[in-house]
């Protein structure tokens, strides 16, 4: 039933397993076919803060929490930390490892590349799958040690008391940081190899999923004047805006719960440290829920450490929920044998193009994306930009000069391969191609998206520069790809694919937090829709007109992009996902469509299907998922009564909503998925529509004064 299932308050590890994933380092995978809605881990942070919603909870703070926390924490929570530290260390210690063997790759692919004709060459470039050998033999050390840890917890020896002596034995023969420090494990001295010598420097804050290099920290080596606290936060920490409010609703509803178990994990005994407004420390509940809050939620951040070691896919396989203090990752989708388990660092963003959603994460988490969604999407549409190739030759020289050796100059002179080039010469994004094949860097089309040099990591030894290998694999990637493809496929229609999604990405990122593109590049439009929205969100009495006219230019948009996608003929898989960038417009349109009542109803209803599914296929078990999919089904009842067969099919699909989100004990518990979808039915529909789709949000974001 929900309350012993969906929200155990207790570690819990499920058909998963750690594993090393090619090209990420650690990672979860399944270790059978797992259904979706299947809690595969459950887990307590090591120190987790609240704040009112939106509140940003620094990092430096949480940083402040562990130190807290330390005397408190149980060994095996201790060898967690301890854990994360190493595989931070290691990580940057492979990535000066990595600097002048990428240089050399880089040289020596571009090059070759350079070469008329010689485009495949670019496989000199190691691919992403093979790090260097002395990184695996450090991540495998890291993995059994890991692995060791999950068993432990697994057994429930995590239960030790703080100092307890087996358990300090057992770190310190796994050779973790805490080895050396002088302070034993079973001590409450800090050790410094985590926590340093003297305080944490204030600065650095928390984007959602907090891996934005390790710059503040530090050394990324263990400095022993801060330690690797900071790196530690910076990189596997978590936070998110609010916890699930349809569930914060509930909680404060009388669930009739067993007796000494809450919902909101308030039954553990452990306690938490968390940093009070005033900077003094207190200890709360590991729920620390705010009571009272009701929907309202709160914002979250803490180190959740299984969670730590999950990697990002743009289109990830996992849902995450946290209640009351206690992580819950479940199978968004079905998952087979194998398969990792991804959830998405992005916060916003996430339905944009690949060259964006790329960038972004190179930016605030200083990694290149190579998940299966950007790999096909950057298959589909071969960027007519560089997702950083730019930045890869940049680095490349740096670490060559670095490394004083003579590549440098050779790499700055070398010419940029990365626009991709027809066969018949004619370049995909404008007519600036040269006759030699190789297009001018002076070309028309959107600006390049290589993130400020500001905004990447600087790891010592270069992050920048462990990176060239796998953005240089990349953009040569595109290059062979946008060739072949535009060999093979009808060059018009992609091109007008193309200029349908880059030019839609831009109304998506209206819908979204960072629109200034929208308005710098497309100031008429962004005043036509701006005054649209206006006047479905101030009164019906506005014009019709303007809001019919509105619809029908983003219905056409949606309508070009499905046309185009059925004649490339893309799988449905990869029409949901082309539709994924593109979600602004889509939910822009179905908002309007619903508020204004402009649109039929059952073109209202196709509108809702398409963002559920769009959402189911790109970020299963969200919030967002949940809300689109319990609205469709609230359309196509009042479209086809509720026992029609469209209404069964939206139900159902809400119904699997529900379960990604909360678990299959939602449909055996009598009751309480017709409760909880009724909450999310009051959540999303009624004034608070506008703001909670966005719609408020985008006209917030375009004039940027409040209403
Ligand atoms: C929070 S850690 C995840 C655990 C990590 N694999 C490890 O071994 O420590 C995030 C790091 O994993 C790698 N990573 C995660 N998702 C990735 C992805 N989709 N593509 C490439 N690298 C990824 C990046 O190096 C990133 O900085």
């Amino acid at each position: 039933m929900l309350t012993s299932q969906a929200f155990t308050p207790r570690r819990a590890v499920g058909p998963v397993q750690l594993d090393l994933i090619p090209g990420k380092g650690l990672g979860w995978r399944a270790t059978r076919d797992v259904l979706p809605g299947e809690l595969l881990l459950a887990s307590l942070p090591l120190a987790v803060l609240y704040g009112a919603p939106g509140e940003p909870l620094p990092n430096e703070d949480l940083a402040a929490a562990l130190r807290q926390s330390w005397p408190r924490m149980t060994p095996y929570e201790r060898r967690w930390l301890q854990l994360l530290g190493d595989c931070c260390a290691a990580s940057a210690a492979a990535s000066a490892a990595a600097a002048a063997a990428a240089a050399a790759a880089v040289s020596q692919a571009l090059g070759a590349a350079a070469t008329p004709g010689a485009v495949g060459a670019a496989a000199v470039v190691a691919p992403l799958s093979a790090p260097p050998v002395g990184r695996v033999a450090s991540l495998r050390k890291l993995l059994v040690q890991a692995r060791a840890l999950v068993a432990e917890g697994a057994d429930g020896a995590e239960g030790d008391q703080p100092g307890d002596a087996a358990a300090a034995a057992a770190m310190m023969a796994s050779g973790a940081t805490g080895e050396g420090d002088g302070s034993g494990s079973g001590s409450d001295i800090l050790p410094p190899g985590l926590f340093g010598t003297a305080p944490a420097k204030r600065g650095f804050t928390s984007p959602l999923l907090n891996l934005a290099g390790s710059s503040s920290g530090g050394d990324g080596g263990g400095n022993s004047s801060k330690g690797l606290v900071g790196d530690v936060v910076a990189r596997y920490s978590y936070c998110e805006a609010r916890e699930d409010a349809a569930v914060a609703e509930l909680l404060d509803l009388d669930l009739g719960l067993e007796d000494g178990m809450a919902l909101d994990g308030s039954s553990s005994s452990r306690s938490r440290a968390s940093v009070d407004d005033d900077g003094s420390s207190s200890s709360s509940s590991s729920s620390g829920r705010k009571k009272g809050g009701g929907s309202e939620g709160v914002s979250v951040a803490g180190l959740w450490p299984e969670l730590g070691l999950m990697n990002h896919s743009c289109a990830p396989s996992a849902a995450l929920l946290v209640v009351g203090g206690c992580l819950y990752v479940r199978a968004g989708r079905a998952l087979l044998e194998g398969e990792e388990l991804t959830v998405s660092y992005l916060s916003t963003g996430l339905f944009s193009d690949v060259a964006s959603r790329r960038a972004a994460l190179r930016a605030s988490h200083g990694f290149v994306c190579c998940c299966p969604r950007c790999i096909s999407e950057q298959e589909h549409f071969p960027s007519r930009r560089s997702p950083g190739l730019e930045a890869a030759r940049a680095a490349a020289a740096a670490a060559a000069a670095a490394a004083k050796e003579p590549a440098a100059a050779a790499l700055a002179a070398a010419p940029d391969p990365t626009r991709p080039v027809s066969p018949a010469g004619a370049n995909t994004s404008s007519s600036s191609s040269s006759s030699s094949g190789v297009p001018s860097a002076s070309g028309a089309g959107p600006p390049p998206l290589t993130p400020p040099a500001e905004a990447r990591t600087s790891e010592p030894g270069g992050a920048d520069s462990a990176d060239v290998e796998a953005l240089t694999d990349l953009a040569l990637a595109d290059v062979r790809r946008a060739e072949s493809l535009m060999g093979r496929r009808n060059p018009g229609l992609l091109q007008a694919l193309l200029d349908t999604v880059f030019g839609a990405g831009r109304f998506a990122s209206a819908a979204a937090p960072d629109n200034l593109l929208l308005r710098d590049s497309c100031a008429a439009l962004a005043a036509e829709l701006e005054a649209g929205v206006q006047a479905v969100l101030t009164a019906a009495s506005r014009p019709r007109q303007q809001q019919a006219e509105l619809l029908a230019r983003l219905e056409g948009m949606l309508a070009r992009v499905e046309r185009n996608c059925a004649a490339l003929e893309l799988p449905p898989r990869g029409r949901l996902l082309v539709l994924g960038s593109v979600l602004g417009v889509l939910r822009l349109t179905t908002d309007l469509a619903e508020l204004s009542e402009q649109a039929t109803p059952e073109r209202r209803l196709q509108l809702l299907v398409t963002v559920a599914e769009v959402l189911e296929a790109v970020a299963p078990g969200s919030d967002a998922h949940v809300t689109a999919a319990v609205k469709a089904a609230s359309m196509a009842r009042r479209v086809h009564g509720s026992e029609g067969a469209a209404a069964r099919r939206a139900e159902l699909a809400a119904a699997a909503a529900h379960v990604a989100r909360y678990g299959r004990g939602l449909l055996t518990e009598p009751g309480l998925l017709r409760r909880m979808t009724g909450t999310r039915r009051r959540l999303a529909t009624g004034s608070g529509l506008a703001a909670r789709t966005g719609v408020l949000a985008w006209v917030l974001q375009v004039d940027g004064t409040e209403r």
